[in-house]
């Protein structure tokens, strides 16, 4: 449990634009306070006058102090009190802007264990609590403690024994307030966790609602807002009731001591000791005495209510980013984009497996890898490093040579676009959507990424074309038109890196097809990671390096890593919906006769032939290569590795006064390195991401696309592929758990 004096400590330095104002305001409370004080002194000056005097001529100049006395207290009290609001008003924005842009440089460790929706909370309820603190509270505690010293001094000037009196019941008002105080930490707590767990719950809901409604989970929904919401309630309506049992018992306490006083006042002026002004000014000092000794009561209560608020921030307030500058970092700009990563491990705290574990790669500046492997082999993590999201504990990631801890994390995400699996786009218009990775562009910038992104088309028939508002999260676009948001939103970044994330993974084939070619603009000519499921891209990588269990089990290029048994082969029959993708490849025996497309006679590597599965995939895959190949009709211009860059991991860039070796185009596919395969099987370098086309499936006649046109008409039905046949879908990762088997 903080104290106001911790808070006051920890929370000062959010008022340093307004001490001046705070000072001024302390001055003018002071001063109205004095004058409220001096008041009270015409009350025995008025009443004796009348009483003891019978005459009028020492009224009338009192009456006169007085209302001018309370005039100039009152334009005071006004003074102080705005000035003192601004300030403590500003202080909560302050705070909140403080603790939010504290968040934003918190890692993926502290958000696992914090959910949105009690974050939210804090942002909300919690600084209100601190609001409540700080505006009233300080504004109350001021104006109290100057009050309540000044009467009480006045009080003591004027009759020191009655003012012994009142002093003696002070000590009840406190001990009242502590008792009270102590209940009402505890329910304080309870009421700001449930908070935040009533936050949480319904972030969560309105998060799902369409999965929500689609299994008829409201009433659970409900119950567990409920849940959270009873604990809320009843934690608050205990907070609300001892603060209301404080009042009464407080005002018996006054009571009590005003009694108290006419009492032995009356005994005073029995013996002549007291004037009847004497006690009717001592009663006014009583009556402006006790509220701010009430107030500073329950001003304890406010303290011990806002300090649960105060602690849950200060948790935030204290959270270490994962990621800082080094004091001396470096914020000049990345310009090449050569990438190296050196033995790179990282372990997730309060884990003991290892996220990553030695991964070494190095990637020449414009070359493009892939990065895939099975589910939970570190491809994110792998992504959360290069972007400095968390740094490795051992090993180093470098930027054109410099390690990235040397750099000032601005000039390392200014080096590296992302752009991440989820297009995550603003509540906001079209337009500021894609500006948001320049807010400096102009609108023709706009225009030109949103057209280089396929964009242009659908932008033009919104309502409001570029200014139509696209909801939370674009929630009025379809999937690939958000996805389309998002390419043209990285288009505007002129980084030499590009960090793609699952790009096409879990988009129907149309919706993949369609923001292809905007990926290769994308890409052209920048460092390029994809980190995917999908294999599609394979072929134009000119690495592929496959993760498994957060180390690097193969590298190649995409028909080398397929031409030997293992995880990427695996991965790639799976994709073809072949084979699961998280198991061990079930060898049925005695292997079956395998039915082989009359038009496509498919030529298979050794380890295939053993295992009628992989057979069976590797045709669906040859088919679909074929197919794909027909389709696009579009050769990448990525160069083929050199031998001994592809044997160290490195992909190099062409010797100088070489031409860069350039794929084929469509229709001359490259021969096949593998011996024995012809270059009509073999694998063929498509475009960056292409999508799987048609594929013979092995239930069925072979049905390879006809390219007359040469082109793939995305309105045409889609054929049944071998994924279809086997209930899975085309560009989407296989989580299916493998069949024990016989
Ligand atoms: N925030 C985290 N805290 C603890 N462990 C984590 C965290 N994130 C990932 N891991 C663990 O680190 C390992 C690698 O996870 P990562 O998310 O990088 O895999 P992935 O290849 O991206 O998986 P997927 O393809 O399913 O997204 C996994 O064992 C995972 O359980």
């Amino acid at each position: 449990m903080l104290t106001l004096r911790e808070i006051l400590r920890r929370f000062w330095p959010y008022t340093r634009t307004d001490r001046a104002k705070l000072v001024a305001a302390f001055v003018a409370m002071a001063a109205s306070t004095a004058c409220d004080t001096a008041v009270v002194t015409m009350f025995a000056r008025i009443v004796d006058g009348a009483t003891v005097a019978r005459s009028m001529d020492a009224v009338w100049p009192s009456a006169v102090d007085w209302m001018v006395l309370t005039a100039v207290g009152g334009v005071l009290s006004v003074v102080g009190g705005w000035l003192m609001v601004g300030a403590a008003e500003r202080f909560v924005f302050r705070l909140r802007h403080e603790v939010f842009a504290h968040l934003q440089r918190l890692g993926p460790s502290f958000f696992s264990g914090h959910p949105t929706g009690d974050l939210i909370s804090r942002l909300s309820t919690d600084i209100d609590g601190v609001e409540a603190l700080a505006s009233s509270g300080i504004v109350t505690t001021v104006i109290a403690v100057g009050t309540a010293a000044a009467y009480a001094a006045a009080a003591v000037i004027v009759q020191w024994q009655l003012a012994l009196i009142v002093v003696a019941l002070a000590p009840l008002m406190w001990l009242t307030s502590r008792i009270t105080g102590r209940f009402t930490r505890t329910a304080a707590r309870t009421e700001r966790a449930a908070a935040g767990e009533v936050g949480n719950a319904i972030q969560q809901s309105l998060q799902n609602l369409p999965l929500v409604q689609a299994y008829g989970t409201e009433a659970v929904e409900s119950a567990r807002l409920d849940h959270h919401g009873e604990v809320w309630w009843r934690a608050r309506a205990r907070e609300s009731r001892l603060q209301m049992v404080y009042a009464p018992i407080t005002t018996i306490i006054q009571s009590g001591a005003l009694l108290a006083v006419l009492v032995a006042g009356a005994a005073f002026i029995a013996s002549g000791e007291l004037t009847v002004g004497g006690l009717f000014g001592f009663a006014a000092y009583l009556g402006y005495l006790y509220p701010p000794l009430s107030q500073l009561g329950s001003l304890h209560l406010t303290i011990t209510s806002a300090s649960a608020s105060c602690e849950r921030l200060l948790e935030v307030l204290d959270a270490e980013p994962e990621v800082v500058d080094a004091a001396d970092a470096d914020p000049s700009p990345v310009r090449r984009g050569r990438l190296e990563l050196r033995d790179l491990r990282y372990v997730y705290p309060g884990t003991d497996s290892a996220g990553l574990d030695g991964v070494s790669l190095t990637v020449e500046p414009g070359r493009f890898v892939l990065v895939t492997g099975p589910s939970g082999a570190g491809k994110s993590t792998l992504t959360r490093m290069l972007l400095r999201f968390v740094d490795p504990q051992d090993g180093a990631v470098l930027l054109d040579g410099v390690d990235v801890r040397d750099r000032t994390i601005a000039a390392v995400r200014d080096a590296i676009t992302l752009l991440p699996q989820k297009p995550m786009l603003f509540d906001l218009t079209v337009a500021e959507n894609i500006a948001y990775a320049r807010p400096d562009a102009t609108r023709a910038e706009v225009e030109a990424a949103a057209r280089d992104a396929g964009a242009l088309a659908f932008v033009r028939e919104l309502p409001q074309g570029f200014d139509t508002p696209i909801g939370e999260d674009g929630a009025t676009l379809s999937g690939g038109q958000r996805q389309r948001l998002a390419i043209a939103r990285a288009l505007l970044r002129t980084s030499p890196v590009l960090v793609l994330d699952e790009p096409t993974t879990g988009l129907d084939a149309p919706t993949a097809r369609a923001v292809l070619d905007p990926l290769k603009r994308l890409s052209g000519g920048r460092t390029t990671i994809v980190v995917s499921h999908d294999l599609t891209p394979a072929r134009d990588a000119d690495l592929v390096v496959v993760l498994d269990a957060g180390r690097i089990v193969a590298r190649g290029r995409h028909h080398e890593l397929l031409a030997r048994p293992g995880v990427y082969a695996d991965l790639w029959a799976a994709q073809q919906g072949a084979l699961p993708d998280d198991g061990p490849v079930p060898v049925p025996a005695p292997p079956r006769p395998v039915p082989v497309p009359p038009r496509r006679p498919v030529e298979v590597v050794p380890d295939a032939v053993t295992n009628p599965l992989r057979l069976l995939a590797l045709a669906a895959a040859e088919a679909a290569v074929t197919a794909r190949t027909a389709v696009s009709g579009r050769a990448s211009n990525a160069a083929l590795l050199a031998p001994s860059a592809r044997e160290s991991g490195t992909v190099a860039p062409p010797p100088p006064g070489h031409p860069t070796p350039r794929r084929p185009r469509h229709g001359a596919p490259p021969p096949d390195p593998r011996p024995g395969r012809s270059s009509r099987s073999s694998v063929t370098n498509g475009p960056l991401v292409t999508p799987r086309g048609p594929v013979p499936g092995p239930r069925g006649p072979a049905s390879g696309p006809q390219p007359s046109s040469g082109r793939h008409d995305a309105g045409a039905p889609r054929r049944r592929t071998v994924a279809d046949l086997v209930g899975g879908r085309p560009g989407a990762p296989s989580h299916r758990r493998p069949d024990p088997g016989p």
